[in-house]
């Protein structure tokens, strides 16, 4: 569906060289550090920078070549832009109406209605939840192929959160869809993305389906002796700590079974882009 290869972007002090592909039927994860690249991915892809080289490709056609029916599929949601304040919900309709050729207006109104959304008040008036809860119902309102989604549970509590989460899922249930998605809230990807990209300074630094991720990523600890009699060959990252190591497997299954006294930790998506970046490698 969308294929970026060694996609560079150059700004003072940084620099983006990325591969990802989004496949179809799949809801990918983008999760990186504050700075980490993952916006300058996300305009990479939807042409809304330069980039200074590599090659992106929506639907099997160079981003250049897209046509505006390519575009309308693809529904975007990005965390600082939004809607004039002074619209309405109302308004938002007749202009969404005349934007997508695709626009599902009945849809969108009863998503809005659901989502207990006021239809003539004006957005600049909306909770934080609440403007980010209409964004992705812009996103979906056009029966986008792929849906693009910069921080979309960004500032929302625990519930709103769910809530989106849920549209989200909801909206894979039709076929021939694709979701690229970054949070902050990497607990919220390891529930709903199919695999996860991991990027630190503009590289990619891991990339896994999510729940060989969860099964096989683990955090062994031991201490300094135990470190010294550790077989090492499947250990990608070790860190130092007070009482030890604390050291990332990829094949968790290994040392519980050589090692059934040690203390070994599920590799949370968290735990695992720590110790990619902090950690040391063997
Ligand atoms: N227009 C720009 N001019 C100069 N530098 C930029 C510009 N846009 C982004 N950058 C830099 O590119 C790097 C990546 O920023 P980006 O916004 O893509 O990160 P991010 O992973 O989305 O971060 P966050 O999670 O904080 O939103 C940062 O160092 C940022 O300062």
């Amino acid at each position: 569906m969308l294929k970026l290869e060694n996609v560079q972007k150059r700004y003072d002090g940084y620099s983006l060289d990325c591969s990802l592909e989004l496949r179809t039927g799949y809801i990918t994860g983008l999760v990186g550090l504050n700075g980490a690249g993952k916006t300058t991915i996300f305009k990479s892809a939807l042409g809304l920078i330069s980039v200074d080289g590599g090659g992106i490709q929506i639907f099997n056609k160079e981003l250049k070549d897209l046509t505006a029916e390519d575009r309308e599929e693809i529904g975007v949601v990005h965390y600082d832009s939004g809607f004039s304040g002074y619209l309405t919900i109302s308004n938002l309709t007749v202009i969404l109406k005349n934007l997508y050729k695709k626009f599902d207006k009945e849809g969108f109104e009863q998503k809005c209605k659901e989502g207990n959304l006021p239809f003539n008040k004006m957005i600049k008036n909306f909770s934080t939840g609440m403007k980010a809860k209409l964004k992705l119902i812009v996103a979906m309102s056009h029966h986008a192929k792929i849906l693009i989604l910069d921080e979309p549970t960004a500032g929302l509590d625990v519930i709103a959160r769910d809530e989106l989460l849920d549209y989200i899922r909801s909206y894979m249930q039709e076929g021939d869809r694709s979701i690229l998605i970054s949070s902050h809230i990497s607990k919220d990807l390891e529930t709903l993305c199919d695999d996860v990209y991991l990027i630190d300074q503009g590289r990619i630094i891991l990339h896994e389906e999510t729940d060989v991720l969860l099964d096989r990523y683990g955090l062994l600890k031991t201490t300094n002796e135990q470190y010294k009699e550790l077989d090492h060959q499947h250990i990608i990252r070790r860190y130092k700590e007070a009482y030890g190591y604390r050291c990332l497997t990829d094949h968790k299954d290994f040392y519980v079974h050589k090692y059934p006294d040690l203390v070994m930790e599920k590799g949370t998506i968290d735990e695992v882009l720590t110790l990619m970046i902090r950690g040391e490698r063997l």
